[in-house]
């Protein structure tokens, strides 16, 4: 029998039929997200960590759908900034089940956190004294966490290694001292955080070891603060290439927990991309076929600024035609280059598609997560469209961007009419993000 859940799912899973019904309804590029299977990839986490408290870094893919199906399975909200804390409100994420993780917060964000209703049971997370007194002026009296710079730093590339980043999290050596003062001063201190990086592999765990024994060691020495939860971050990893293997998450459950040691604070674990990425495709579709010397250039409506990972992580994306075995011609070797005036907007090199035409519809995986949330509107392209798919029901999650909503907030000199116009400063100085 086929298992219900499985660890993966590879975009050779993936029916093309109904992907091709929808792409032909939303039109491309046009990112696609099984709500479904962000909730098995939920009940699996639950399933491998069950004594954990389990948030979700909403970074990773912000869409009101995700985000209230993981609000519905119990699962708590990991914000890195005011926005993302206003989304998980949206979606019905209960403030205490928000932990905001401020990372150099600019004013206007520590603002509205500060003012919301209900910010007493929402936890925030400070990296440096400074954002500590900050929280403080604002009158901020609810449960505070120290994040932690642990010294050790993972991830799939040196741009998503954090753990070891200066930018990140109080110096581990002189973390406790900020708890006990936190505490001093009378913050609810609540827990210890860190988190190593984005993307770590089953093959070396050595770095998510290191860490996690790191922050049980920390724990241990401010057990007099009695800290209800340890914090050990996000970061695992998904299988992009269809020849790698899924992370055992019970092996990684079993060396956290190994790691940690004694302790009575609860392990915290936030991971991001493991709930949404192989949840989600992006369709795109063809519209040149360019035979060159070097390759088969296969120009496509999607690119750097619809899915930049490629572009800055190097990042490897499958790629499959979703056009029905028709008689076609050999399979040939391509690159799938898009619209965007940049040499790094390539999705893919060296990739093999079944005689590739003007037309085609093609998908590629493990778009789910960090894709539409770093898409951009360089060159002047809107950004895509997201629909969801849950079962057989399939809704439109994000509208298709339109040349119009580019220029809606732009200004020329002489069109102002003297009222305050969102962006410009406001009586006391700020500027108004809301
Ligand atoms: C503080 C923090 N927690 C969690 C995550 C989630 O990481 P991932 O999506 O790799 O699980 C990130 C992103 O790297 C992060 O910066
Ligand atoms: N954006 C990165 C991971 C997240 C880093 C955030 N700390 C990626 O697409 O792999």
């Amino acid at each position: 029998m086929a298992d219900e859940n499985p660890a993966v799912r590879r975009l050779s899973d993936w029916e093309p039929e109904p992907l091709r019904d929808i792409a032909d309804e939303y039109g491309t590029p046009l990112y696609v997200q099984d709500v479904g299977r962000v909730r098995e990839n939920a009940v699996r986490l639950r399933e491998a960590f069950p004594d954990a408290d389990i948030a979700y870094a909403v970074k990773a893919n912000t869409t009101h759908a995700v985000l209230s199906a993981l609000e519905r399975a119990g699962i708590a909200a990991e914000c890195a900034s005011a926005g993302e804390v206003q989304r998980s409100l949206d979606a019905g994420f209960p403030p205490e089940r928000i932990r905001y993780t401020a990372v150099n917060p600019p004013d206007v964000d520590l603002d509205h956190v500060c003012a919301l209703d209900g910010v007493d049971e929402l936890t925030i997370t400070v990296g440096a004294r400074d954002t500590l007194d900050r929280v403080a002026e604002r009158g901020f009296d609810g449960p505070l966490c120290v994040r932690v710079n642990p010294g050790v730093g993972a991830g799939h590339h040196a741009k998503v290694s954090t753990g070891a980043e200066p930018k990140f999290g109080v110096p581990y050596d002189r973390a406790a001292d900020l708890c006990r003062k936190a505490a001093d001063r009378g913050f609810d201190l609540v827990g210890v955080h860190a988190h190593a990086g984005s993307g770590i592999s089953g093959e070396d765990l050595s770095a998510h070891r290191e860490l996690v024994a790191r922050m049980g060691e920390l724990t241990r020495e401010i057990a007099d603060l009695d800290p209800e939860f340890v914090a050990v971050g996000g970061g695992f990893g998904v299988p992009y290439r269809e020849s790698e293997e899924p992370l055992d998450l019970t092996r990684v459950a079993a060396a956290t927990r190994e790691a940690i040691g004694e302790t009575d604070a609860r392990l915290a674990i936030e991971p991001g991309r493991y709930f949404v990425a192989d949840a989600g495709v992006l369709l795109t579709t063809v519209n040149t076929v360019k035979p060159t010397p070097e390759t088969t250039v296969v120009g496509i409506d999607a690119g750097m600024t619809t899915l930049l990972r490629p572009a800055m992580y190097d990042a490897y994306h499958a790629v499959r035609s979703l056009e029905p075995d028709l008689p076609r011609k050999d399979p040939v070797s391509c690159e799938l280059s898009g619209p965007v005036c940049e040499t790094a907007d390539v999705l893919g090199r060296d990739r093999t598609l079944p005689d590739p035409t003007r037309g085609d519809l093609l998908a590629i995986g493990n778009a789910g997560a960090y894709g539409y949330e770093m898409a951009s509107t360089y060159n002047s392209r809107p950004r895509p469209a997201v629909v969801s798919l849950d079962g057989t029901l399939v809704s439109l999650s994000v509208e298709r961007e339109r040349l119009s909503n580019l220029t809606a907030l732009e200004r020329s000199a002489g069109d102002s009419d003297g009222s305050a116009v969102d962006g410009e400063r406001d009586a006391d100085g700020g500027t108004n993000q809301w």
